[in-house]
């Protein structure tokens, strides 16, 4: 196995063309804050939701310093089965100026890791807090809030299956912004009585540079066409090789490390046989690499955990 390789084999940085990151991310998200805010009123507790392979990258804390304020706030760090344990105590340490509460969950797994301890911990903050308007009110209300496809629904569903032994309330979907327009009071748990408002795939995401917006979609949080699969996934192999993390190179039966996304997708579609027959101009058939339906396989290879563990904000901790 290739455990360390010079990094000078590799590109030093990664560029693109394509610099209009926040072009990417659609104006639905700005119409969910709006929402949001008019609905903050009746909220006690704000759940945020955010991807645990990029505990840095993209969270809005916008939100959580203009807006919720001094709302008790508790950050969910959502698909930890995505990432080696030991990064929890280091990301818990690098967050804790900023969130006094973070849990760690995996709503895919069977026994849902991490859920349990929601409600109790917002049970003890809400209590501990002052409620204003609604301190005579019985019900606890919380908003989840967070960007695209981090597991906002995953979690609503989790937490109802668990507490109500109900299933679905939410929709989930592999494709970011599935939750959308409206603006729902979920029951999550008859006593005490917890309801949450679910919100429509919302917060803009907060990006500071082209790498950590590339880490956003590489994590799914936009639909892949917006920023170009190819694009994606040579951001993922130039990622994999500067950190030495070349589980691809077998997972894809590969020889050895290549830092060329054109060679690396023209072998993974000798691979899975994607080939494109199209007519050139003498109207004569030619057979091409279809390389998108390889970048599509390789972010998925990524996404679904097969080309490790990797937490991809691991060199700003
Ligand atoms: N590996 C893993 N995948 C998860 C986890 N939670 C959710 N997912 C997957 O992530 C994707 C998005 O989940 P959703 O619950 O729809 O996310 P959301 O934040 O509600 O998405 P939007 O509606 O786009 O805002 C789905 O494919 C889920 O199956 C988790 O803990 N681990």
């Amino acid at each position: 196995m290739y455990q360390k390789i010079a990094k000078e084999t590799f590109r030093s940085a990664f560029k693109t063309i394509d610099k209009d990151i926040l072009r990417w991310f659609p104006g639905h998200m700005a119409k969910g804050l709006k929402q949001m805010q008019q609905k903050l009123r009746s909220v006690d507790c704000i759940i945020e939701v955010h991807d645990a392979r990029i505990p840095l990258s993209g969270r809005n804390g916008e939100f959580k310093y203009a807006i919720s304020g001094i709302k008790p706030h508790i950050l969910v760090l959502n698909k930890v089965d995505l990432i080696e344990p030991r990064f929890k105590k280091q990301i818990t340490e690098h967050l804790k100026s900023q969130y006094d509460h973070i849990l760690f969950t995996n709503c895919r797994s069977q026994t849902c890791r991490g859920v349990r301890a929601v409600f109790p911990l917002a049970k003890d903050l809400i209590n501990n807090s002052n409620r204003y308007n609604r301190s005579n009110e019985e019900d606890y209300n919380m908003m989840i809030i967070g960007v695209p496809n981090v597991g906002k629904s995953s979690l609503i569903n989790a937490l109802r299956a668990k507490h109500l032994g109900k299933g679905k309330a939410s929709a989930v979907g592999a494709t970011p912004g599935v939750t959308r327009s409206v603006l729902h009071k979920i029951k999550m748990s008859e006593k005490p009585l917890f309801y949450m408002l679910d919100t429509p795939g919302i917060l803009t995401p907060n990006i500071s540079d082209i790498e950590m917006g590339l880490k956003l979609a590489l994590c799914g949080t936009i639909q892949d066409h917006l920023v170009g699969e190819t694009i994606i996934a040579d951001y993922l192999l130039y990622w994999l090789n500067n950190q030495n993390h070349f589980e691809y190179v077998e997972y894809f039966k590969m020889d050895k490390p290549n830092d060329d996304i054109l060679e690396v997708l023209a072998h993974i579609c000798k691979l899975h046989n994607k080939i494109l027959r199209i007519r050139n101009q003498l109207n004569e058939y030619v057979i091409k690499p279809n390389l998108d339906a390889a970048a599509q396989i390789m972010l998925k290879a990524f996404r679904d955990g097969n080309l490790g563990k990797h937490m991809l904000d691991e060199d700003l901790l």
